[in-house]
């Protein structure tokens, strides 16, 4: 099995950060794509922040955080991941754009041993396994936000994904990372999202009918189930507009009423109130 060295990321948002990070930080060579060169660079700057903190906190050496930095290139340009091992796919969750994606990979990244995984929290697998068009060398990596400090990885193998692709991944997630791993099937969700969004959603309803405030709805299950963050902090945490994208693809993918992103979730993402990102959400993030 031929070990995972060179990393290509897509998306330099908060996932493709971390992702970079946790990788760079394993010593492994990582390539971060995002829409512009630019944006690639903005995400190489977050990145650099980061070890920069966990340096202060020393949880990082000196030397580890110059060897990580100086294992990251920057690129706009898909084709630029050819050669890589694996590439994590971590662009916005937005289906025919991450489907778009996977159409590209299929085309630019040239050796069929190459695994091209998604970080995707609801897309099934197999409709980005389609795109691609070499279906057993795509699966699912499901990595928690932050991405650093979450222990844990889900992955999704697909009804085509090769036995070779998923023990590759799993050395990768486990081994060299030193993730958990679990394994879940392709449904919308997996398991972790599955049984979050619904409770995110059920706390947005309680703010939209007055039952009580955000402050007090977090504090609810922060004091009184011990949770280490309330549900609307974790959903700002998130993203708004993540968070009603994962629950419209489990809606679509179940129908069930609980998955459905309410009416105060989209009027917030509508007026670009996507949470911690963007500084405003439930709760303001704004310094000053
Ligand atoms: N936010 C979370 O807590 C979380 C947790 C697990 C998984 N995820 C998943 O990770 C993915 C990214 O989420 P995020 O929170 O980092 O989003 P984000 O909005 O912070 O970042 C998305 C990035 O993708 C880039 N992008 C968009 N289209 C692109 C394209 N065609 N090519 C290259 N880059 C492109 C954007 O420019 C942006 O930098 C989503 O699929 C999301 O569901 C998110």
């Amino acid at each position: 099995m031929t070990a995972i060295e060179h990393v290509g990321v897509v998306g330099a948002g908060q996932m493709g950060r971390g992702i970079t990070e946790v990788c760079a930080r394993a010593g492994l060579r990582v390539t971060l794509c995002d829409l512009t060169e630019d944006r690639a660079r903005a995400g190489l700057v977050g990145v650099a922040d980061s070890l920069l903190k966990a340096e202060k906190r020393g949880a990082v050496q000196p030397e580890e955080r110059a060897r990580a930095l100086a294992g990251i290139s920057v690129t706009g340009d898909l084709s630029r991941l050819d050669g890589a091992d694996l590439v994590v796919e971590a662009a916005v969750e937005d289906e025919p754009a991450k489907t778009a994606l996977f159409r590209q990979l299929g085309e630019v990244i040239t050796d069929p041993a190459t695994v091209l995984a998604s970080n995707t929290s609801s897309i099934p697998i197999s409709r980005l396994a389609a795109a691609a068009g070499r279906p057993e060398s795509v699966i699912g990596l499901h990595f928690f936000n932050p991405v650093p400090v979450m222990p844990l990885v889900e992955i999704i193998p697909t009804l085509h994904t090769s036995q070779a692709t998923q023990s590759r991944v799993r050395a990768f997630a486990g081994e060299t990372l030193g993730k958990q791993t679990i394994v879940t099937q392709d449904r919308a969700g997996f398991v972790v999202n599955s049984l979050l969004i619904p409770y995110l959603l059920a706390a947005v309803r309680l703010v939209g009918s007055g039952t009580a405030t955000a402050e007090d709805i977090d504090t609810g299950m922060t004091a009184g189930c011990a949770h280490p963050m309330g549900p609307l902090r974790l959903a700002d945490l998130i993203g708004l507009d993540t968070v009603a994208a994962i629950g419209e693809a489990l809606y679509e993918e179940y129908r069930e009423p609980l998955y459905a992103p309410p009416p105060l979730l989209r009027r917030m993402v509508e007026s670009g109130l996507l949470g911690r990102k963007s500084g405003q959400g439930f709760f303001s993030y704004r310094t000053a």
